[in-house]
């Protein structure tokens, strides 16, 4: 059995990239996927419906849980964050005891409002130490074709997270290590929702101006809610805040954005989803977001604002207004750049 061994669990976009990621840095690498006819495109070399022409060869894929899982000691769950909970119980029997478990997700579970690392180890049963979140500027397409980035792998155990760093290392993807799972984990839920509303200004052909005002007044209020639930306020100046924010909130390429974009355009909430290539965290996260905030006494307005237009009681030009109306915070907070 090689000694370098990374499991992947989600046939996606970002599953199949990352599983490049890790076969470039030497390890040996096999994703795991439900469907029987996409496992066989992946062991012929493509996954034409999630990466295009980018070739695969040199990973296997298998449907097979055990068969993924059992060997591995990096296993890396790249499944949407509605599904990650029944992905880890279906896998955690054969998880191996020193295996790390990382995080690729960006989302919050409905009901328990938890965050992805928090919902895998209680679901693996498992100490919080072995469990790691990734999260950073990863538009897929752009690592497919080697386009240089860096990622934070954040996780309690500094030795254990420099070295999953070390197993994901290549020349165009560069991982920081870092400790503050929760601001890394705030970083990529609230990014998404961010990425929404400035892909609605864009496509309500609002200019540079309102873009950087909702990517900012983003920016803090992912860091005030980061801060309540006992992030560091200098995480979300890296690469799992600020740096995956402007990724998210420039690029067609971000799935949030695009849908936002669609919305602004005049189409409405199933028909912008419809149209949409891929998973969608952001519609999906943000209602528990603002549950969260509710619950912490955070203001988000621009999530509210984003919600407001999910929920369908008002159309993009009428949250956009709310936005610049909201009663001004004159706290210590709202006075701070983040
Ligand atoms: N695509 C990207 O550039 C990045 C995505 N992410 C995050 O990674 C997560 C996954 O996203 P993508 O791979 O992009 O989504 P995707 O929509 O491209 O792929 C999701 C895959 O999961 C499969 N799936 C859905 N439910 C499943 C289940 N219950 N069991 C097994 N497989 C299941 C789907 O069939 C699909 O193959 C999301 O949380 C996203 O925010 C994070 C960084 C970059
Ligand atoms: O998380 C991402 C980039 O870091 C991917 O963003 P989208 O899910 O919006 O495509």
């Amino acid at each position: 059995m090689s000694a370098r061994r990374v499991c992947v669990l989600g046939g996606g976009a970002w599953g199949s990239v990352f599983a490049l990621i890790c076969r470039d840095a030497g390890n040996d690498v096999t994703v795991w996927a439900r469907r029987a006819e996409q496992v066989d495109e992946i062991n012929a070399g493509t996954n034409r419906a999630y990466v295009g022409d980018v070739r695969l060869d040199g990973i296997r894929a298998t449907t097979s849980l055990e068969d993924a899982v059992s060997g591995a000691d990096l296993v890396a769950v790249a499944v949407p964050s509605g599904s990650v909970r029944e992905c880890a119980a279906a896998f955690a029997p054969y998880l191996r005891m020193d295996a790390s478990v990382l995080s690729l997700v960006k989302g919050v579970e409905a009901g328990t409002l938890s965050f992805m690392t928090d919902v895998l180890v209680d679901a693996l049963g498992c100490s919080p130490q072995r469990v790691l979140a990734v999260s950073g500027p990863n538009l897929s397409a752009e690592i497919a074709r080697h386009q240089p980035t860096g990622t934070v792998v954040a996780g309690s155990d500094a030795e254990r997270a420099g070295y999953v760093a070390s197993r994901i290392h290549t020349a165009y993807f560069r991982p920081y290590v870092g400790s503050d799972i929760i601001g890394a984990e705030v970083g990529g839920v609230v990014k998404n929702i961010v990425a929404m509303a400035v892909g609605a200004c864009t496509g309500m052909k609002l200019g540079v101006n309102t873009r950087s005002f909702i990517i900012n007044r983003g920016l803090t209020e992912m860091a005030r809610l980061g801060v309540a639930l006992g992030a560091r306020s200098e995480t979300f100046l890296g690469l799992a805040g600020l740096g995956d924010l402007v990724a998210t909130c420039s690029s067609e390429l971000s799935r949030n954005f695009s849908f936002g974009y669609r919305l602004g355009q005049g189409m409405n909430v199933s028909e912008a989803l419809e149209a949409s290539a891929g998973t969608v965290e952001g519609a999906t996260s943000c209602p528990h977001v603002l549950a969260l905030a509710g619950r912490l006494g955070v203001d988000m307005p621009i999530a509210q604002a984003t919600q407001d237009v999910l929920d369908g009681h008002v159309d993009v030009e009428t949250a956009a207004l709310r936005v610049f109306r909201s009663p001004r915070v004159t706290d210590g907070v709202d006075a701070r750049a983040v």
